[in-house]
Formats: C-alpha cells, structure tokens, sequence
C-alpha cells in the first residue's frame, strides 16, 4: 500500500451500520476528526443511508448475521464474509485508508479482517454491557477495543481494552436547556418522553397508550416517539400528548424530561446518563442475547433507573409506578444525581483521541 503523501489528511473508514445506537457514536467521532478524509461502510437499505452526514461518502456492501445452526444458510452466509472482506479489502487498498473504526454489529467482521490482514489499525467501539458476539469473536484482532461500559471488559479478555463510555452527538455536549421550539410545552408542567431505541418499541407503545390518560389527568405532558412502524400512533389524542415517528432534537427533549420510558440500547442510556435524566427502562426482550437486560442492570445497581422486564410489565403497573415517581421529587433528583454519575461527557473525545494515537503512530 502506498504511503500518504506528506501534509495530505490521514484517510479513517468508518465501518458502522444499522442502528442509531451504532451510528450517532461513530458519527460523534467523525466530528472530532475534521482533518481527517473519512468514508463510511455500511450495508444498503439500513438506516446509515439516511443518518450519515453527507460529507462523508457511504460505500455499501451486503453482509449479514451468523445464524446459529450450520446448514446451507450458513455456508451462504460464509461465501457472503469472504467476499465481503475480498470488497473491504480492495476499497482500503483502493482508497489507500491508514485505519478503520467500528462500532461491531455484523459490517465490522469483514472490515476487521480486511483491514489487519493490510496491517491496517483498527479501533472497535463497543457500547453495550454485553458485548456482541462479532465483538467478543473479533477483538484478539483488533488493535485496541473501546468500550462503553467499563464491565464490559470480562467478556473480552484477549482485547486490548479502552475504557472511553460511549460517545454522543454534538447537540448533547451542547450547553444545557436547548428549547424545544417545535414542541409548544409549558415550562412549568411535568414532562414524560417515552423513546423505543431509534426505530421505536411497539409494545411499550401499547402499554404507554393505555396508562397515558391517567399521567394527562395528573398534569403531565407526554412527548411519545412511536417508530414508523406502528399502525396505532393516531388512537390516542390529548392536546398535551404529542406522538412523533422520530425527533432529531433529542438533547433538548432529555434536557427537558421530568422522567423518561425507555428502551435500554446503550446509546439512549448514555445520553441519559449525560443529561442527568431519570427514566424507567424496558429492556427489549427479544435484542441479540439480551443485552440490554445487561445494559439496564448497571443502571438499576447504580440507582439510577427502575427496571422493569417487558414479561413482567402490565399498563397498570406502568401507570402505577410512573404516577409515584411523579409524586416523588426527591426520589426524582436522587435518580438523575446517579444517572449523572455514570456519564462520560468526553468520550467522544477520547475516542479521536485513540483513533489519532493509533493511526498516526502506524504512519509515522
Ligand atoms: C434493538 C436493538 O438491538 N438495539 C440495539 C441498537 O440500538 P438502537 O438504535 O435500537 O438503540 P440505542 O438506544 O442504542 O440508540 C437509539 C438512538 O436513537 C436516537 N433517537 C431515538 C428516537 C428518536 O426519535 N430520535 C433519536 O434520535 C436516540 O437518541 C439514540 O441515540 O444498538 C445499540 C448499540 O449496539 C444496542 O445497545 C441496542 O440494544
């Protein structure tokens, strides 16, 4: 591979796809390395084609998830890694890239082969409590593996482990109280945010629908990110109830936030964490090995949140333990002083701060 031409930006791949929970942390990076040349990787069809900032050139390649058993799915889905890491392999070369960071799922597998096989660094960002199992398989590899909660490191005992937290978009490093100029609400009154991840939780959505009307009658107003999939946004109207598929502005809405129902994906539990905002978490029952029940625990162990299993939930237990915390506020302000303390403001940071050390120690 060719060597950078002196004073010519470093050029970063950024290999990050699917989720916003796998996004908005790489897309935070990139914004700390504005003098580097990045491109993306993603998958086509997957939310990155909508979420990556158009400065960054996005490059797709179909890879997908390792099924459990063998059997001819599986061998398919093996001939799909190799070539896929046959494509990473040449875009690196290609556009002659001196390191990758990931943030896991299954676009990071290939690009870390690809890549340490050209001796490129890479930098693998793990946000979750559990880590993945591309993660867990992948990491020996890489040349080091950041992580988001610090716990995290027991599952990964070959890696070269960096505790950074998980980095958050600039509007949440932003200063405090940013208004919510679209949403018409008093400054005075109680507000409930209900967040299902970034594409929305239609069984929490049921069971807030259901409780809903008992928090309007106690004086509170409800901001409700549905997702676009579910076909039952419309069936509760209330002129203090807003549902919304999707809301960029979402420091300002944490900021805001008397109490917020949450799913626990690590990317809504740390910008919680960094807006000091007390919540109620549902984990998603059915997400990969069920690490967002492991997520949500070392909020529940730091008091910092109530976690409830989706299993054991019903609408008026819902409607119940949201209405105590409502008359609680002190029990409030406790939540949000130890949610705070799990915050890291500057992982973003430091995360650009790896990637530089890293990818400019190999170029030197
Ligand atoms: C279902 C599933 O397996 N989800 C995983 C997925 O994240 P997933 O994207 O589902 O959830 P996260 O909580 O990590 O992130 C959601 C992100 O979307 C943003 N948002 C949400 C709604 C909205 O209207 N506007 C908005 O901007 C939130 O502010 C947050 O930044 O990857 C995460 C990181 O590996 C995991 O921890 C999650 O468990």
């Amino acid at each position: 591979m060719n060597s950078p031409a002196a004073n010519s930006p470093l050029r970063l791949l950024i290999a990050a796809s699917g989720t916003g929970g796998h996004l908005f942390p790489a897309i935070a990076v990139a914004e700390q390395l504005p003098d580097y040349k990045i491109e993306w990787l993603g998958v086509p069809n997957r939310l990155e084609t909508q979420l990556v900032p158009a400065q960054y050139p996005l490059r797709t390649i179909p890879v997908e998830g390792f099924q459990q058993r063998l059997g001819l799915g599986t061998l398919k889905i093996l001939f799909r890694l190799i070539r896929s890491i046959g494509q990473v392999r040449h875009l690196l070369k290609q556009g002659n890239f001196q390191g990758v960071l990931t943030t896991g799922g299954y676009i990071a597998g290939p690009s870390i082969i690809a890549a340490r096989s050209l001796g490129l660094p890479v930098i693998l960002h793990e946000s979750n409590a559990l880590p993945g199992k591309v993660t867990r398989w992948f990491s020996p590899w890489c040349t080091a593996v950041a992580l988001g909660f610090e716990s995290a490191a027991q599952y990964l005992p070959k890696a070269h482990n960096v505790y950074v937290g998980t980095p958050v978009r600039s509007q949440f490093r932003a200063a405090a109280n940013q208004p919510l100029e679209d949403l018409p609400i008093p400054a005075d009154v109680p507000l409930i945010v209900v967040v299902g991840g970034s594409q929305g939780a239609v069984a929490v959505n049921r069971m807030v629908r259901q409780s809903a009307p008992a928090w309007l009658a106690a004086g509170a107003w409800i901001v409700h990110l549905t997702g676009d999939s579910d076909p039952e946004t419309q069936s509760l109207q209330h002129p203090h109830y807003f549902a919304l598929p999707f809301y960029d502005n979402m420091a300002g809405l944490f900021q805001r936030a008397t109490l917020a129902i949450s799913r626990a994906g690590a990317g809504s539990l740390t910008e919680l964490a960094i807006t000091g905002t007390p919540s109620i978490l549902i984990p998603y029952p059915f997400a990969a090995e069920d690490h967002q029940a492991h997520n949500a625990a070392i909020f529940a162990a730091a008091r910092a949140a109530q976690v409830y299993r989706q299993a054991d939930l019903t609408s008026e237990l819902l409607e119940a333990k949201v209405l105590e915390l409502l008359r609680s506020p002190n029990l409030l302000q406790e939540m949000a002083t130890k949610t705070e303390s799990l915050a890291v403001a500057d992982s973003a940071e430091q995360l650009a701060a790896l990637v530089r050390q890293l990818v400019e120690q190999k170029h030197q």
